[in-house]
């Protein structure tokens, strides 16, 4: 693997640039001897009762070796099964091993966890065969196929390959003169691919279907939505009602699925070459219901015919001038010197500051003057929003972007305070 390039200043501060997540100090898998004296009121009751039985010399013996060991345990609390097994098999070479002095091991304070029921949540991935078991083999050497680019590669693979994503839906086929009463010869089934969006959804028989990755979910909704669907309907103890409310129920599904397919929002747009090497217009369609990790791009063409509105509305917003890209630059120069408001600015209507907002918004005044960035966080709803709404409208530019067609930010601000 790559060791990737870490700054001094980071790798002296690990906690403050996230390289360690705990602050506590990471223990390897040292083993350290201790008194086994202090673990003595923890021990496991039976082991206790072990003791008082036996008296002898040898018996003695045989619980301080386990008391070794036990030790061990302690101490390797966070290492994972696979390491603590093999210590387990190991026990007895350790029992004949010569214990090292305790004068010669660094005493440390130390908390027996026998008894506490801690988890352990250090897992070390490099020991764990069952983890790499299934795992691909690369090249250590091979920048192109280590690390995170390596399972990119892998998921954008696996995506190429047209699959079942999800069955959507089933109706009669039309094609069968006579109907079976098995539903995998009677239905069509209506495919969301795994491919492609909504809009591209077919309905297939099931001879087709069975040679797609993905297969199993046809066989599920079989199971799901057309055998058990119709044990419950022909239950004598069905009423008419619940018959009636399942219909509704499915319609329902129908009418939602038809929403998948209904643009919300053009997001982007992008060239690409088709096969003939042309040049295509697409869009980046977020759909109807659906969230934007499932947003698509689509055949401009197409999404015109299908929603003209919408992308006459993102053709707007791309020559809006309130786009930061498109705005105007407001060099440091022309800005007003900062001028700290020590009470509420005046175009403050029906609401008032808090002390500590008007705080915050001199501060980020103070900053947006002299051209230099922050980050202004507190905890959630305390008003980040409200300050900076209102620095907006404290500047020559705030004012210009609100006349120029942000009257929604003045609606917010009036029904945020
Ligand atoms: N000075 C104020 N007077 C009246 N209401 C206020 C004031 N400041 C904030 N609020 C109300 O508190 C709520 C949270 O405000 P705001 O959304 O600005 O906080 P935020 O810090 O941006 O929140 P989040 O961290 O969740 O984004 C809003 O409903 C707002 O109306």
């Amino acid at each position: 693997m790559v060791k990737p390039y870490i700054p001094q200043e980071a790798s002296q501060n690990p906690e403050l640039y996230g390289l360690r997540r705990s602050h506590r100090e990471r223990r390897g898998a040292s083993i350290v001897e201790s008194d086994d004296s202090d673990d003595d009121d923890l021990r496991p009751k039976k082991k206790s009762k072990r003791n008082a039985a036996a008296q002898d010399y040898e018996d003695e013996e045989e619980d301080d070796d386990e008391d070794d060991f036990d030790d061990d345990d302690d101490d390797e609390f966070m290492l994972d099964n696979k390491k603590r097994n093999s210590k387990k098999s190991s026990k007895k070479s350790l029992k004949k091993s010569k214990k090292p002095s305790l004068s010669s091991v660094p005493q440390e304070v130390r908390f027996s966890s026998r008894n506490s029921k801690q988890v352990n949540y250090v897992v070390d991935y490099e020991d764990d065969e069952d983890l790499l078991e299934s795992g691909p083999e690369f090249d250590e050497n091979d920048d192109e196929a280590n690390g995170d680019y390596y399972y990119y590669q892998q998921a954008v693979e696996a995506e190429d390959e047209r699959g079942i994503d999800i069955v959507m839906d089933h109706k009669i086929n039309n094609e069968v003169t006579e109907l079976t009463d098995e539903p995998k010869l009677d239905y069509l089934f209506k495919i969301k691919w795994s491919d492609a969006s909504h809009l591209h959804n077919t309905w297939e028989p099931w001879s087709t279907l069975k040679n797609f990755k993905g297969f199993r979910k046809v066989e599920n909704y079989i199971k799901q939505f057309i055998i058990m669907d119709q044990a419950i309907r022909n239950d004598p103890l069905t009423t008419k009602e619940d018959i009636e409310a399942m219909d509704i129920e499915r319609e329902r599904r129908r009418d939602e699925q038809e929403e998948y397919t209904q643009v919300e929002r053009i997001v982007d747009s992008d060239r690409v070459e088709d096969e003939n090497g042309d040049s295509k217009l697409q869009y980046y369609v977020k759909w109807k219901r659906l969230y934007y990790d499932e947003c698509s791009w689509e055949d401009a063409e197409q999404i015109a015919e299908r929603a003209p509105d919408q992308v006459s509305r993102y053709q707007q917003r791309l020559k809006s001038k309130i786009l930061p890209n498109l705005s105007a630059n407001y060099p440091q120069s022309q800005r007003p010197r900062f001028e700290k408001l020590s009470k509420q600015p005046l175009f403050i209507k029906n609401g008032e500051l808090r002390d500590f907002q008007l705080t915050g918004l001199n501060w980020m005044a103070f900053l947006w003057s002299r051209n230099e960035n922050g980050i202004l966080a507190d905890e959630m709803g305390l008003g980040k929003t409200v300050q900076t709404l209102f620095l907006y409208q404290l500047y020559p530019l705030g004012k210009k972007l609100l006349k120029n067609g942000l009257q929604k930010l003045i609606l917010l601000m009036k029904l945020i305070v």
